[in-house]
């Protein structure tokens, strides 16, 4: 069951300031995730996706707002303590591996690499144990260079493990490799997040992975705008057979000002126009319509 909040971020906001230049790349991002959370976020290009995850990975200052990520206040740390939380809160996982990894050094002395604080024995078997628990074992001596994009992904994953972080962030993770390697490096994901219960947080253009965590949080112009989330009851006995996939409710975000964004395929399709709708209590729910059914019904 899942309890906690791990990420705490209230109207969160990032601006980009340069010479003649201000880009507001979160204007206000209301998003929680709990601890043990598998979870996608989309949404179009220069949404504020990959801003929200270098946020949450220390990898730059938020502007205004709050963001607390396992207990701590990302505005407050200094720079010593944005280090230590660096290295062994987060782990990082990219679209393009080349960022992690070293080509001429064998799979597991990539792996070692990051633990150079630990002792040599130790650090030798917790590297295979990694190498073995993203199902790359028996490649350990190969060179980075002779294993394939997908293969090269999964030592990604190990080394982005190797401090053992308690959230790990992938940003477009296969976004360069094909449909049946992404599938496997999304079951690596899972078997993690079920097996040590890692918080696992992806971002993504790709609809079709998104539809194989349990929540999906869309960003629209650097705000969340809508989110599904897998029945929790249906999720594993629809992993058996296979359709994981097709579990999701549907939910819009209700910020603290009771703002909701409606997603732009549903207000087409009632045929709004302008900037009114239709909004009544009927039997429990809102009901939100076109203002043009007003004039129909009355006259
Ligand atoms: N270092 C930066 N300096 C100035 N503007 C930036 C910087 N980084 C991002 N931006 C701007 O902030 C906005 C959000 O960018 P971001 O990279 O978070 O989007 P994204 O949703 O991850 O897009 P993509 O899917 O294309 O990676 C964009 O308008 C982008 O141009």
């Amino acid at each position: 069951m899942l309890s906690e909040d791990i990420i705490i971020c209230e109207n969160l906001v990032k601006i980009y300031k340069t010479k003649d230049l201000e880009v507001l790349a979160l204007q206000g991002l209301e998003l929680n995730i709990a601890v043990g959370e598998l979870m996608a976020i989309i949404g179009n290009s220069g949404s504020g996706k990959s801003t929200f995850l270098n946020m949450v990975g220390g990898l730059d200052r938020p502007s205004a707002g709050k963001l607390t990520v396992d207990g701590r206040d990302l505005f407050k740390l200094n720079e010593k303590e944005l280090v230590e939380y660096k290295r062994n809160t987060v782990g990082f996982v990219w679209q393009n591996n080349a960022r992690n990894l070293i080509p001429y050094l064998s799979a597991w002395q990539n792996v070692r690499l990051p633990m150079r604080f630990t002792n040599g024995k130790r650090q030798k078997d917790r590297a295979l144990e990694l190498l073995e628990m993203v199902g790359m074992g028996h490649r350990k001596d190969s060179r980075l260079s002779q294993l394939s994009g997908g293969e090269q992904q999964r030592i990604a994953i190990a080394i982005a493990l190797a401090n053992n972080p308690k959230i790990l962030l992938a940003d477009e993770p296969t976004g360069s490799v094909d449909t049946k390697t992404g599938n496997y490096i999304l079951d690596v994901f899972r078997e993690l997040n079920k097996n040590l219960g890692l918080t696992i947080v992806i971002v993504t253009h790709d609809r079709m992975l998104s539809k194989k965590v349990s929540r999906v949080v869309a960003i629209r112009d650097g705000k969340t705008s809508s989110e599904m989330v897998i029945k929790q009851s249906y999720a594993d006995k629809l992993d058996a057979i296979g359709m994981f996939e097709e579990a999701h409710n549907e939910y819009a975000v209700l910020d603290k000002a009771g703002r909701v964004q409606i997603p732009r395929e549903f207000l087409e399709n009632i045929g709004i126009k302008g900037n009114r709708v239709r909004m009544e209590l009927e039997n429990g729910r809102i009901v939100i319509g076109s203002p043009e059914e007003d004039s129909v019904k009355n006259g």
